[in-house]
Parts: C-alpha cells; structure tokens; sequence
C-alpha cells in the first residue's frame, strides 16, 4: 500500500537545496553533521553488525547488504557505509545535494548510486532494502507517520531502519534552535522548527504505527567542553536515534 500523500515539505526541501554546497565542508553549515558523525557512526554500524551477524574487523563486513540512505544529503553517511562494503543508494528530495554527492563520492573512488527521488517513489517501484538509514530527515518531512510508513514498504523482511531526530522540550529548544542557529550561527536561522521535533516516546508509537518493532534508542550527547559527542543509554534530552526491526 502506498501512502497517499507526497512526503516532501517544500519549504524545508528549499532549505537544503541553499545549502547544498556547502555538505563537505567540515567549518560550513553543515559543521553539527560533521561533529556528529563519529557518534552516530558508532551506533550505526554496532547495530548493523549485531543484526546482521558481521564482524567489525573484518574490512568490508556490510558486503552483500543493500541499504538505502534516505535524505542522504551530501552523503555523509552514505560514504562510510559504502567503505564498509554495502550497496549503497542515496536518495534525496533536494536535487542540489545529488550532483554534490556524487563528485565527492566519485573523488573518494567510492561507487554510490546517489538518485534525486522521494521515498515513495523508490517504495512505488518495488525497491526493498536490507537497511534503511533515515538520519535527522524525520524532522523535516511533510508528515512523519507516512514517511516511516513507506520506510518500512522499503524493508526486506528482517530489516533495520535507523532513525535519528530531535526531541521537543525546553532544552532542546534551547540547544537546537537557540545554541545552534543563533549563538554558535552553526546553522542558519530557520533550519529546524520546534513543532516539528519528536519525543523519543512519540517517535516510539509512531514506527509501531509505521509496522516496524522498535528494539533500542540512544541518546547523542554534546559536552560543550570537550567538544566531543558521545552516546548515552539514559540522556535523551535533545538529540537521539533509535534502531528497529521489521517483522520476518
Ligand atoms: C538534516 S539533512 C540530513 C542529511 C543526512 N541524512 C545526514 O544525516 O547527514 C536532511 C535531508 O533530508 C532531505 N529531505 C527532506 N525531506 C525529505 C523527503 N521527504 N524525502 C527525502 N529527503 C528529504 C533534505 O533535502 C536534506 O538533505
Ligand atoms: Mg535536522
């Protein structure tokens, strides 16, 4: 079945495509991703390997799985993935970041099938993956339960959708639009909008709905002085991923 709607949000899809220039460079707009990325990649590909048997020291243990990074941007994720030994396809809503992705990936002699495509789109012509990664995209889309939904069309049976956002509350409002956009100027006013964040319990009920379990959540956590991410089992308080399994 596929969801009635579009999953895009033109206005926030607009955001991206004025920024997609700078996705590689790590003082740009982009800088919090940067930051980030050594955390959720820890988190990533521990999941990936306890769900799918591999071993981490192995040098591509991701061989022979097929994961779709969606909103993938400039492929900041998509990359790493690749290097690991997945099949990656990167797919997003803003044209602007495919071209961007696709040189940076073709320098890093990485072969990644970036597609400027929505989720539907993919869901509509069949594709099933064996991992969907859906990072910081759930705060930006037209309607979260119809974009998880088609999320979990796009799961093979058994598969692991990781999906990471923003919680709401007073200290992520504080910490993401406040710190983020108007102290730091990480990034540029505007880009995220309060109503638009998720608690950990609503994103929870929200991929039951979606038909997927959820089986764990984490939070990503900033210690402003050291600079460092790192993450956390009970501090959920502003950024946090979660990991589930659709049903064999
Ligand atoms: C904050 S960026 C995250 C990029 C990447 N996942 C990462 O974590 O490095 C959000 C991305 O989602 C894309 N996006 C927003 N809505 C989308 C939708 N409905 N379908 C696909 N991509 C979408 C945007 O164009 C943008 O590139
Ligand atoms: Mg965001």
């Amino acid at each position: 079945m596929q969801a009635p709607h579009s999953t895009v949000d033109p206005s926030e899809v607009a955001k991206f495509e004025a920024m997609a220039a700078e996705w590689w460079d790590p003082k740009g707009k982009f800088k919090p991703l940067h930051m980030l990325n050594p955390c959720r990649l820890d988190y990533i590909t521990s999941q990936i390997a306890a769900e799918f048997s591999r071993d981490l020291s192995t040098p591509r243990p991701f061989q022979g799985l097929r994961l779709l990074d969606i909103g993938c941007g400039g492929g900041l994720l998509s990359e790493p993935m690749a290097r690991l030994g997945a099949t990656v396809i990167g797919a997003d809503a803003a044209a602007g970041n495919i071209p961007v992705a696709q040189v940076h990936a073709d320098q890093s002699g990485l072969d990644i099938d970036y597609r400027h495509t929505t989720a539907e789109a993919m869901a509509e012509a069949g594709e099933q993956f064996d991992i969907v990664l859906n990072m910081e995209v759930v705060e930006h889309v037209a309607d979260p339960l119809s974009f998880l939904t088609v999320c979990r069309e796009l799961l093979k049976p058994g598969g692991l959708h990781l999906c990471s956002t923003i919680n709401r509350n007073p200290k992520s409002f504080a910490a993401a639009i406040v710190g983020a956009e108007y102290v730091m100027r990480w990034l540029p006013k505007g880009t995220h909008e309060w109503h638009k964040f998720i608690t950990p319990d609503e994103l929870f009920a929200l991929l039951e709905q979606s038909g997927v379990t959820p089986v764990d959540r984490k939070g990503f956590v900033f210690n402003p002085i050291t600079w460092q991410w790192s993450l956390s089992d009970r501090d959920l308080s502003v950024n946090y991923v979660t990991a589930s399994t659709k049903p064999a």
